[in-house]
């Protein structure tokens, strides 16, 4: 029988486990990630962020098997995902990535049950859960009978969250799910998601490039560069210097404490503040 590393997660701490993974393209001259470690808790939402090139998708991709690694292992609740199917593990872990591919042959509401239909759901109850992630993600019911091609980028994201969700995974990975959104949709969509994350017990792991969101998101900020941590801490250790003293780190943790320090100045001043 195929193992199935996530049918039966327990209380038992890592939920998911990354251990001394590297991988590298084009025969070794492209070295995506390189010999890391990640320990991830049942529940949290773990935030990857980094310049482009460092390794987070690469990372992100070793947990679904969308990538094997040369060396090293993952495992979820103790098992090796090497051991499990990959479309089976697929199927379990719920996926988002920017720009994600909806089916454009099928409607709104056929692409968000997508996975309940392969779990074999009953149409009433996947009726009842196309409307609930509709409302989740702030879209009218009656866009459940249209096409990804009559739907903007960011309310197509917004599906692709919808999707990856609906079966209530207990294991998510994001890939900038947030990109294509306005300022507005963004923020409520990212409370709505954290707030949904909770509350079914969830576990995130999140690539973003926007620091004061993983900041405002995540339970824990991992920091990466060149395929290597550079930092792992809560969003307040790093705010506060305390989670590093790698200067890119520090540099890039001054950008939400400065923004928020001047957000908090414009509120008791007229006029534009600088920093
Ligand atoms: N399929 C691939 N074939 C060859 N090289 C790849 C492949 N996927 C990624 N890489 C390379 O591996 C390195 C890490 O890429 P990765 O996509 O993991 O970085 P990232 O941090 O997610 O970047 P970004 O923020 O730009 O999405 C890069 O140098 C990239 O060019």
């Amino acid at each position: 029988m195929t193992a199935s590393p996530i049918s039966n997660p327990s209380a038992s701490v890592p939920y998911i486990k990354i251990d001394a993974v590297s991988k590298s393209y084009d025969g070794g001259r492209n070295v995506a990630v390189s010999n890391v470690s990640l320990d991830v808790h049942q529940g949290s939402l773990v935030a990857l962020v980094g310049g482009s090139g460092s390794g987070k998708t690469t990372l992100l991709k070793t947990i679904n098997r969308l990538v094997d690694p040369d060396v090293g292992e993952v495992r979820i609740d103790g098992v090796p995902v090497s051991e499990a199917e990959p479309p089976m593990l697929r199927r379990s872990i719920g996926y988002v990535f920017q720009g994600i591919g909806l089916f454009p042959h099928m409607r709104v509401a056929d692409n968000i049950a997508v996975t309940l239909r392969l779990r074999g759901w009953q149409a009433k109850a996947i009726e009842a859960r196309v409307a609930e992630m509709l409302d989740m993600v702030d879209l009218p019911q009656d866009y459940a009978g249209r096409f990804p091609h009559m739907l903007s980028g960011g309310q197509r994201q917004r599906i692709g969250v919808a999707r990856a969700i609906a079966a209530r995974p207990r294991i998510v990975l994001m890939d900038e799910p947030l990109g294509a959104l306005d300022p507005v949709t963004r923020d409520s969509l990212g409370s709505s998601y954290r707030e949904l994350h909770d509350r079914f017990g969830m576990t995130t792991l999140m690539v973003t490039h926007d620091i004061q969101e993983a900041a405002l998101m995540a339970d824990r900020i991992v920091v990466m560069k060149n395929g290597r941590i550079l930092a792992d801490d809560t969003p307040h250790a790093l705010m506060m210097g305390s989670g590093s003293d790698d200067p890119d780190v520090t540099a890039l943790m001054e950008v939400p404490r400065r923004q928020a320090e001047r957000i908090a100045a414009l509120a008791t001043r007229n006029g534009p503040v600088r920093a």
